[in-house]
């Protein structure tokens, strides 16, 4: 039995049916979906602005190298390429959390190190599960309380759109 909190991103293409076809991937196991967020590109920022949104999945059968196998079929199914390190794509899923799980293996890092800086994954993640906790980090309405304002700002919630 496991739980895991998967962030979606896209920012090529047709960005909404791309969050669509990873929110339709995981149905079968699917718990709670946010809003969509339009939000300015971390990283490299002279890209176009992303989608994302953030899944709430639970298995009985699943551990997290299920879900992050999962994450990548979808990956595959959206015609993904990795040309540069924090581009553009057509969908990524990236795996933020599962259960209390901690793992240094560079092909599946939990928590997500990205989590505690990233905005696009912790305003819709709080929207979803507001009392939620990051291992080791803390509540996400903590640490989204203490990244810079125009960061914040910068995730937009959608209202016209929406994932399922
Ligand atoms: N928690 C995780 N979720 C998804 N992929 C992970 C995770 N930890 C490590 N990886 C590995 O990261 C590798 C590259 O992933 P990807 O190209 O999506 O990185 P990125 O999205 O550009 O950067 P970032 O991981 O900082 O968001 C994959 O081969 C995958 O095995
Ligand atoms: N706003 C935003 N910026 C990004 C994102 C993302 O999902 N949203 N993902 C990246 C690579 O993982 C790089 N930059």
């Amino acid at each position: 039995m496991s739980r895991a909190v998967l962030s979606l991103g896209s920012n090529v293409g047709d960005r909404l049916e791309y969050l669509r076809l990873a929110a339709r991937g995981f149905s079968d196991v699917l718990v709670a979906a946010s809003a969509v967020y339009e939000t300015a590109p971390w990283g490299v920022t002279d890209q176009p602005d992303f989608l994302n949104a953030v899944l709430v999945v639970s298995s009985p059968e699943f551990d997290e190298w299920d879900w992050l196998r999962r994450g990548q079929r979808l990956e595959q199914e959206a015609e993904r390429t990795r040309e540069q390190r924090w581009g553009p794509r057509t969908l990524d899923v990236d795996v933020v959390t599962v259960d209390d799980v901690r793992s240094g293996d560079p092909e599946l890092l939990l928590p997500h190190p990205g989590t505690p800086e990233r905005a696009t994954v912790l305003v819709p993640w709080a929207e979803v599960e507001p009392e939620a906790v990051l291992p080791g980090r803390g509540r996400v309405s903590e640490l989204c309380g203490r990244l810079p304002d125009e960061e914040v700002a910068g995730v937009r919630r959608c209202r016209d759109l929406s994932l399922l």
